[in-house]
């Protein structure tokens, strides 16, 4: 048997060289595995199975190299008990990263979330106003990193999803609409045996969409403010919680804009198979928009192979690369 210390640190620290020598590194793959659920100056707060463990970040790994969702290899004490810290070794290769830039200026690509297969873009119908151009934009990050988006349409009982159900439903974008005491039978099967990442401009009503959906969430909300006709941030980091029946929802802190610069179009496209497939047919570097010339859309628009309202809903959703 050969003897294993419970701290790695003096195998992995890389001593006199700029890089880990991989070779050397550790085995971790009896380390048990935990979710990240939050993140809060520097400590990372993990799930293994039910039970909670505070965790540091190891050495080998980046300081932002940790985010809400990650699944991680912890060593060192595991037990959660109170006072205690374990070590984040390793983290586990991603199924899928969220990301967003702060503006489309700014080309630094902030990681949100690992591992959710979908997305909620929370809108309120009113206060605040729907944004499509924001829709838009979270719609062409989610399609890129090939998580599923559905809108959820909050608020319904200020204002009608009539516009928004015509612009986005022949993209074939799942719809579910809210209100206060509203049946949230539809939602919950959606969720269901699912990781989803809710994602809105603050002041939505996320915080009370997951307060419905997760008992003890106890997620703060504010009145959305009467002066500014902006929500207060009320949530402040990415929080992991578990549903009742199976299944998660990373809560993410309302966001004001939603930057795609690290996108490119052709990518969304390849999220869409029938589009894909026909974007073969389109001269070098067809932007598929309504300007483009001999683009395959509009062809196959006009022998109908595909239907217009699904064309003009794709190109609505393209004009946030404009
Ligand atoms: N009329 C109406 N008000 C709602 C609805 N859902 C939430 N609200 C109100 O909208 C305000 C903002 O709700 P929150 O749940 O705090 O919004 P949030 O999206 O979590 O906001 P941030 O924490 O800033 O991201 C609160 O005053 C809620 O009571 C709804 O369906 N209809
Ligand atoms: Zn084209």
């Amino acid at each position: 048997m050969s003897i294993r210390t419970d701290d790695h640190e003096g195998f992995d620290r890389p001593k006199r060289r700029s890089r880990p020598r991989t070779k050397d590194r550790p085995d971790y793959s009896n380390l048990p595995v935990a979710r990240v659920v939050s993140i809060d100056r520097g400590r990372y707060r993990c799930l293994i199975g039910d039970r909670h463990v505070t965790a540091v970040r190891g050495r080998l790994i980046d300081r932002k190299g940790i985010i809400v969702g990650d699944m991680v290899r912890l060593d060192g004490d595991v037990s959660g008990a109170e006072g205690t810290l374990s070590r984040a070794v390793e983290v586990l290769p991603r199924s899928t990263m969220l990301r967003r830039s702060a503006d489309d200026a700014d080309t630094f690509e902030r990681p949100i979330v690992a591992n959710a297969d979908q997305l909620f873009i929370v809108t309120a119908l009113a206060d605040p106003q729907p944004r499509v151009g924001m829709i838009d934009r979270i719609l062409v990050a989610a399609y890129d990193a090939r998580i599923d988006p559905v809108l959820c349409l909050t608020k319904a009982d200020l204002a009608s999803p009539d516009e928004l159900q015509e612009a986005y439903g022949p993209l074939g974008v799942p719809i579910l609409v809210t209100e206060p005491g509203s049946d949230l039978t539809a939602v919950a099967e959606a969720l269901a045996d699912r990781v989803t990442v809710f994602v809105g401009h603050s002041g939505v009503g996320k915080s009370t969409l997951v307060n419905r959906l997760v008992p003890h969430a106890h997620r703060a909300t504010a009145a959305v403010s009467e002066l500014t006709g902006k929500g207060r941030h009320t949530s402040t980091s990415a929080l992991a919680m578990e549903l009742p029946g199976g299944g998660w929802i990373i809560d993410t802190p309302g966001v004001r804009s939603f930057g795609i610069s690290h996108v490119s179009p052709d990518s969304v496209v390849g999220a869409f198979p029938d589009l894909a497939e026909l974007a073969e047919d389109c001269p070098r570097g067809c932007r598929h928009d309504s300007t483009a010339i001999d683009c395959a859309f509009d062809d196959a628009v006009a022998e109908g192979r595909l239907s217009p309202e699904r064309l003009a809903s794709f190109r609505r959703m393209e004009r946030a690369f404009a």
